[in-house]
Order: structure tokens, then sequence, then C-alpha cells
């Protein structure tokens, strides 16, 4: 018999397992039907606008996964993470990834200390050498401005930064600001990811920025030796101190490694490596020398509003909690463990990517945080691609193979607006003409044309998006009763393969 912990053994847990059978009654198509429950289906907040009327689920639904967070503390579990309390119980820390972006006169405390003035020292330090990048007061060991950055990093400390940087490349403001300059990631260990970072970049003109949390991580660590010494035997090994600069919690070995510590930027241990995206450092620093640091603040800052909500909506409004409850029950009770990511966003496209090692990394695990074997699975398969071009390539499968929950991700303003003398709509609602039939096609819901008299409001941007999906998975895991914030399982891998490398 397993543990009373666990959250499959509550009353909850089990009225929605009988419930199972009263929806397989129904068909997606009548549920759509119900006009009054399709409205009832639809939350916004601050430009974000979620539909999930297509989930098979109904209102009843709903209240049963209202007292099943009950039953699980939910809302205890999200005031004891923002009250700093240290929730990663198995590594007996905080999880503050809120604070990264918190404002600058917020109180937020790990252990008694408000940690804002701390991000705040770290960030304006990114301000400033950004600035110094930028504007060329800070140059190379030849004298020559920095206009190319190469960042090392794998895992959070590369997929979040990617994507944030995929999104604001095509972005006209953005663009503008990093007119003249590259941004390139190394993360794999591979050589060839090493020449790709590097192809057609001078050691003179490129400044090579070190991103890992714990500055151990065998990938990054190798390749930024690699770098360091394609820059010492280009220039000299003192022009390490100009063209390479790292962030990390991990200051000692940053030193160690020959980087000047004024040249470090440090971060916490209570922000966890996937869910650092926004982390001052491993993101914003990267990116604020690529856009300069006024575009990323507002990221920053949209990720903020987002943590406002998610802590004081309620849960019948709240986002991340509605997606997270129905991630549950999809998994947990209609049996479909996948979820398709489907940006209809060219500037997307790393998106899924990204959550898939957030969601994946953070759920996918065999027992509770107290240790205890799970009876049931955890964590969702994630995928994806831009929409339209998974269209042709995975949506057969959706289609006519298996049911997969599909994040539908549309935008209502496009960065790249196009319409041709001729065409019946512009490129971009061609685009949108797909993002609302699909689902339609899917589910064999309303017509295009109901769905184009509905008012879809303000445009989905990037950096709330992530929050959304961070604090989305959080809830997945504060109902599943698991840890979202460790990895042991991925740290075994680590081990082995630098076992591997010594034999
Ligand atoms: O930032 P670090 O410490 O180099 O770790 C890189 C990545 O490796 C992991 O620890 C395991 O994949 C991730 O959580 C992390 O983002």
């Amino acid at each position: 018999m397993a543990s009373a912990s666990l959250i499959c053994e509550t009353g909850e847990w089990k009225d929605l397992k009988e419930h199972v059978e009263d929806i397989k009654r129904t068909h997606l198509r009548d549920l759509m039907d119900d006009n009054e429950r399709c409205k009832s289906m639809t939350v916004e907040y601050d430009g974000i606008f979620l539909d999930y009327s297509r989930q098979r689920a109904c209102q009843e639904t709903m209240k049963k996964l209202f007292k099943l967070a009950e039953a699980a503390h939910l809302k205890e579990k999200i005031n004891r993470m923002y009250n700093g309390e240290h929730i990663n119980a198995t590594e007996d820390r905080s999880v503050l990834h809120i604070a990264l972006r918190a404002a600058r006169d917020a109180i937020i405390r790990s252990d008694g200390r408000n940690v804002v003035p701390d991000v705040w020292c770290v960030l304006d330090k990114i301000n400033d050498f950004a600035e110094r990048v930028r504007s060329g007061s800070w140059v190379g060991a030849t004298g020559k401005p920095l206009k190319d950055v190469v960042a090392v990093g794998i895992g959070g400390s590369f997929l979040g930064p990617l994507f944030v940087h995929t999104a604001l490349q095509t972005d006209s403001e953005a663009a503008e600001c990093a007119k003249g300059r590259q941004l390139r990631f190394l993360a794999n260990v591979d050589p060839v990811d090493v020449a790709r970072s590097i192809s057609g970049l001078s050691p003179e003109t490129t400044l090579v920025v070190i991103v890992s949390k714990t500055f151990t991580t065998a990938e990054t660590m190798l390749n930024a030796r690699t770098l360091r010494e394609w820059i010492s035997v280009a220039l000299g090994p003192h022009a390490i101190a100009k063209h390479m600069v790292a962030v990390s919690t991990n200051l000692t070995l940053v030193e160690k490694f020959g980087i000047d510590p004024n040249n470090a930027f440090a971060f916490w241990d209570w922000v966890g490596g996937r869910y650092s995206v926004l982390q001052c450092c491993c993101c914003v620093l990267p990116l604020s020398i690529q856009y300069g640091f006024a575009i990323i603040q507002k990221f920053l800052e949209g990720a903020c509003s987002i943590d406002k909500h998610f802590y004081s909506a309620s849960f019948e409004e709240n986002l991340p909690v509605l997606l997270g409850l129905l991630s549950v029950w999809n998994v947990s009770f209609l049996g479909f463990p996948a979820r398709a990511i489907l940006p209809y966003s060219q500037a997307l496209e790393k998106l899924a990517p990204h959550i898939q090692q957030v969601s994946m990394e953070s759920n996918g695990k065999g027992v509770s945080i107290d240790g205890v074997p799970l009876p049931f699975e955890t964590g969702e398969i994630d995928f994806g691609e831009p929409g339209t071009n998974g269209q042709h390539s995975f949506y057969q499968l959706i289609h006519q193979g298996r049911v997969i929950p599909c994040d539908f991700i549309g935008v209502v303003k496009s960065q790249q607006p196009v319409y041709l003398k001729g065409e019946i709509v512009s490129n971009h609602d061609e685009l949108m003409s797909n993002f609302f039939a699909q689902p339609d096609a899917l589910a064999y819901g309303k017509t295009s044309s109901q769905l184009q008299n509905e008012n879809v409001p303000a445009y989905l941007i990037p950096h709330k998006l992530l929050a959304i999906y961070e604090h989305r998975i959080a809830v997945e895991g504060f109902i599943w009763g698991i840890n979202s914030f460790d990895q042991w399982g991925v740290e075994l891998g680590k081990s082995l393969a630098s076992q591997v490398e010594n034999s």
C-alpha cells in the first residue's frame, strides 16, 4: 500500500478516475457545441488569451481538478516557494527564479535575507558591462571592439538563451539594436559544434561568455578550454582577461580557470539550471550584449507580470494553474503522456526544445519528493515545431494516429508583416488561418468562420509564455508530489560519462 502522502491515495484522485468514464462517453464535438462550457473555458491576463475548450474536459472536470489541487495543498506549496522555503528538499535549497525578474523594490527572502538587492546588483553590473562592450569602451587584446559573442553552455544554460535569441532576432526593434553584432552558442562537446560556433569569427573581435551554474559540467568546461586555447594561440595567454567572462555560482572555479573574478557574474544556488533562462547571467548577460539591456529588461518585466498573476490569481483564472491541472488530467487520468508544443510563429522556433528540458528534466521522476516510489507516471513527453512546418511533418499522427494534447500558440501581430497585392490575406493571416483551423480539424469543433468572428485580443509575448510554462511545470510537480527542481537522474549520466572518459 503506497504511503497516504501520495496524491493517488486521496478521494479527490479516485473521484477523477471515476470521472474519466463520464468523459469517455462524450465526444469533443459535443463538448464544443456547448457554448456556455466553451465560454467558461477561456481566460485572459495581460495580453495572453487562453482557450482550453478543446481539452477533453467539462466544467465538472475542472471542479474536480480544483479539488485535487486543494488535496495536493497547491496554494500552500506556491506560497512556500514564493516565501523562499527550501522546497527543493533533496538539495535543501529555495526555489526563487521569481527573484531574478522581481522589481528593484521587491522583497523576496531566502534564509531570512532579501535576495532582490543581490539580483539587481548583478543586473546593474551586466547593464554596465554590456554597454561597455557595445559602445567599444571595453575592447579586446589588440584594441578592437568585441562585436561577436560565443556563449558556451549546455542544458538550461543554452536552450533558454537560444530560445530568447531566436525570438528576438526577427523583432525589428531588437534587430536594430543588434546591428553589426553576432551571438553564437556552443553547447555540444562534439568538435563539430565548436567549429560551427567560431566559423568566420576572429579571436580579436570575439568575447567568450562561459555560462555554467556549477562550472563543472564536462561538456561546457572542455568547450571553454577549447575556446581558451583558440584565443591564447591567436592573441597570447594574457588575452584571456579581455576575451573571456563567466557566469556561475562557483567563482572559485571561475578564478581557477583563469578568469578575473571581476569579470565574473555570480548567481545563486536557489536558481535551478533549467529555470535560469531568465537568470541574470545565463540569459541576460549574452543577450544584453547582443541587444542592449533595455530590450532584455522588458523581457524580465513580462515574466514578473506572470509571477504576480501566478501568486495572486484564483485557480479558476490562473493561467499556469489551469494549464498544469489540465496536463495532470491528460497524463494521469486520460492516459495521454505526450504534449505537442505548436507555436504558429517562427520566432518561437526554439520554444519546444527549451520547454522539453524544463518540463522533462523537472517532472520525469519515479519517486515522490519524500522518496516514495510512485505507482503512477509523472511528466510529459514534450515535442513540437512551429506551425505550419509541423503540419507537413507529424500532424498526420495527431490527426489520425494518436490523441496528443496540443498547445497551439498564436501571435496576433507579426514581427515581419508581408501582404502581397492580389493575395486574399496577408502572409501572417495565412499562417493564422492554419492556427485556427488545425485545432478545429482535431476537435471537430467550431468552423473557422465562427472562430474568426471571435475577438482574439492582445498578442502573446515570448517572455510571458516562458514564465507561464515554468509555473505550469511547477504546478504539475506540486500536484504529483514530486521535486520538480532536482535532476539526480541526469547527474548519474554525468558521473558515468566521466568514468568512461577516464577509462
Ligand atoms: O549550468 P551548468 O551547471 O553547467 O548545468 C548545465 C545543465 O546541466 C543540468 O544540470 C543537467 O542537464 C541542467 O539542469 C543544467 O541546465
